[in-house]
């Protein structure tokens, strides 16, 4: 397996700037997830890397080797796409051996590791399968096996799992990261999905016009999102321009508690949906906190536990809250919230 760098990488389409001088460091056996919205430059991040795209500026390294001027099939870099492109007249086992049978791997050789890696993969006993009669999922495990077939020394997924069913993904990317862990791969993902890149990164980076916005564990992003960008696209809405003082931030909704050390001064404020909590009355015609109207509940979480409340405030934007789902109140309900500090982020002030 091979670490990756990349050293003030820059690309540019013509006149734009898909790349901007991007730094980044993937270390052997480390699984990093690529995350932004879309134009954002994730593609053109790995097709730099795979050496389909020459970067116009700075350098990239695999296993600290300069790979300029390196052909993409001399880099020994894997690479999944979404559409995963099977060869339908090929079957699962010709599929699976396209890579090595390119490499002039003795028949022999070749078949054992097809099997070992369908068997790998959860596909045992499927070489003679057409693709063709294959579900989604397991032609996804065959774009897989064929992918790491060769033992590429960097794995690169562009939306791996996009075009399946939200809880075949949900299952599928559980498998995956298991899968990663024991064989020790090297894997730099893309994906637009923000669940998917928690549950398959030890790390992720956060990309927003070309340049990295953010890098961390996905504890570390979705706990502290750098900035209001970031947020936004982790999918927070409850952020409004404030002004800390002393431990309160001045906001639309009237005082919101800041966690201590904030510092003083204009920031945008995020409330995680977790912080805006219900009180008082289950009428909310009494009590205390900035009164609110239930306008919208949607179910969310694994177990559906939990339910998130679009309410309508008395002063300030639509809030987002999250409540049990045993105590939510109905639409058109009449509620209060106050704000915890704990899921208060204060942000840098917007700049535009
Ligand atoms: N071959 C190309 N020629 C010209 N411009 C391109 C080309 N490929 C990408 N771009 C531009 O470069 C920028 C980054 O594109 P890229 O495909 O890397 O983004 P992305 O984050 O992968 O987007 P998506 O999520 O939609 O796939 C975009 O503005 C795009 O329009």
């Amino acid at each position: 397996m091979a670490s990756l760098r990349l050293e003030a990488v820059t690309v540019r389409y013509g006149g734009r700037t898909a790349l901007d001088a991007v730094g980044l460091d993937v270390a052997e056996h480390e699984i990093v997830c690529v995350l932004g919205p879309s134009g954002s430059g994730k593609s053109t991040l790995l097709r730099v890397v795979a050496g389909l795209v020459d970067p116009d500026a700075g350098r990239v390294l695999l296993a600290g080797r300069d790979q300029r001027g390196v052909p993409p099939h001399r880099r020994g870099v894997g690479l999944m796409f979404q559409d995963h492109q099977l060869f339908p007249t090929r079957d699962v086992g010709g599929n699976v051996a396209f890579g090595l049978r390119m490499r002039g791997e003795p028949r022999g050789r070749t078949e054992a590791r097809v099997d070992e890696l369908l068997e790998l993969v959860g596909l045992p006993g499927t070489r003679r399968r057409p693709v063709g009669t294959l579900s989604g999922g397991e032609q996804q495990r065959v774009a897989l096996a064929r992918a790491l077939a060769p033992r590429p020394g960097l794995l690169m997924l562009d939306e791996p799992l996009g075009q399946l069913d939200r809880s075949l993904r949900e299952r599928l990317v559980v498998e995956l990261r298991l899968l990663f862990r024991r064989l020790g791969t090297t894997v730099l993902a893309v994906t637009h999905d923000q669940g998917e890149a928690f549950a398959l990164a030890d790390r992720v980076v956060v990309m927003e016009a070309g340049r990295i916005a953010q890098t961390g564990s996905p504890a570390e992003v979705w706990q502290r999102p750098a900035s209001e960008f970031v947020a936004r696209f982790l999918g927070f809405t409850n952020i409004v321009p404030a002004t800390v003082h002393g431990g309160t931030a001045d906001t639309p909704w009237g005082p919101v508690p800041v966690p201590p050390g904030a510092p003083d001064g204009p920031c945008a404020l995020l409330v995680r949906p977790a912080g805006v909590r219900l009180t008082g009355a289950p009428d909310g015609a009494s009590g205390e906190g900035l009164p609110c109207t239930v306008t919208a509940r949607t179910l969310r979480g694994g177990g559906f536990s939990e339910i998130s409340l679009l309410l309508e405030p008395e002063r300030g934007p639509a809030l987002e809250a999250s409540c049990p789902l045993r105590s939510a109140p109905e639409p058109g309900a009449a509620v209060r919230v106050r704000f915890a500090a704990d899921d208060v982020v204060v942000l840098p002030p917007r700049t535009a």
